[in-house]
């Protein structure tokens, strides 16, 4: 565990240049109305491995969404840069999806053809019956084989969640950017679903980078939580290591009497270290 006092926050190392993925002192300045500006990351540094399971936790506003547009291409940095493969990141790309808590499936089409057309768009090199069959793969990994011909309407949310997730593997990204992908899930459904992420990770090792602000979730599914500081002008404040034992699960993870210290951590800094007024 890294750990640091607050009043002792000091700056997370640049990272090397041949990590994996990387966030190089990366600040971002929003103008605001009245001709000014606003700093939401000041100096963000962070290395991902590869098949790295990273959690970003922070409270609302302190740029966590803002981070991963810079790692999606969606929006770029202020100054500083990201690199994947130590190539710069300038623009969106179909080696780094994003599933947003929304599901943004598209309404008139069924779950199958949800992700079909992700790959007819991405991959135009293959052939219709190559794209149908990794579409109908992708859709049995997430348990729903049996309801590819449903349009969203039709779907649960936690049905809907799993079309997005299926929709961002089938292109087999390098990076899978989760932003708070079971926000909106009742709590069983969220259950059911940090579950089949488990195994899709433990099975596909994609490098995974996931906001959250269910600090469970977090210490379930990943192998490093980063703490953002709050905002104006957040960085990293800390970074947690998380120790057990891979293939996990829940209860095996709860037993773990580290469990409730790295829990404590993470309570220590969000709700005394950093408190904050708009408590997510
Ligand atoms: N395009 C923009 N122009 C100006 N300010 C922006 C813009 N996008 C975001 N902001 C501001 O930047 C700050 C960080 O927003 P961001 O959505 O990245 O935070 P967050 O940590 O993801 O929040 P939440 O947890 O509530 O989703 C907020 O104060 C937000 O109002």
């Amino acid at each position: 565990m890294q750990t640091l006092d607050s009043t002792q926050l000091q700056p997370q190392p640049v990272p090397t240049t041949d990590a994996f993925l990387v966030i190089e002192n990366v600040s971002k300045v929003y103008p605001t109305p009245n001709g000014g500006t606003y700093t939401v990351l000041d100096g963000v540094n962070l290395a991902v491995q590869e098949g790295e399971f990273v959690s970003i936790i922070g409270h609302s506003g302190c740029g966590k969404s803002t981070l991963m547009d810079m790692v999606s291409g969606f929006r770029t940095p202020s100054s500083g840069e990201v690199r994947l493969r130590n190539q710069r990141i300038t623009e969106p790309g179909p080696d780094r999806m994003v599933v947003f808590q929304n599901y943004s499936l598209l309404p008139w089409m069924t779950a199958y053809e949800n992700v079909y057309l992700g790959l007819h768009a991405a991959r135009p090199e293959l052939s219709k019956s190559e794209k149908a069959a990794i579409a109908r793969d992708h859709l049995a990994m997430v348990g729903l084989s049996d309801a590819m011909d449903k349009k969203p309407r039709a779907l649960s949310g936690g049905m809907k969640q799993r079309v997005s997730i299926a929709r961002a593997l089938a292109l087999r990204p390098e990076v899978l950017l989760l932003d708070e992908p079971f926000g909106a899930l009742d709590p069983i459904t969220r259950e059911e679903l940090q579950e089949e992420l488990l195994k899709i990770w433990t099975d596909h090792r994609v490098t995974v980078l996931m906001i959250t602000h269910d600090i469970d979730e977090a210490l379930l599914l990943s192998d490093r939580i980063v703490m953002m500081t709050n905002g104006p002008a957040a960085k990293v404040g800390e970074i947690l290591d998380v120790p057990f034992a891979r293939p996990r699960n829940r209860s095996r993870v709860m037993e773990d009497p580290r469990y409730y210290e790295l829990r404590n951590e993470a309570l220590d800094f969000l709700y005394h270290r950093y408190a904050h007024d708009d408590v997510s």
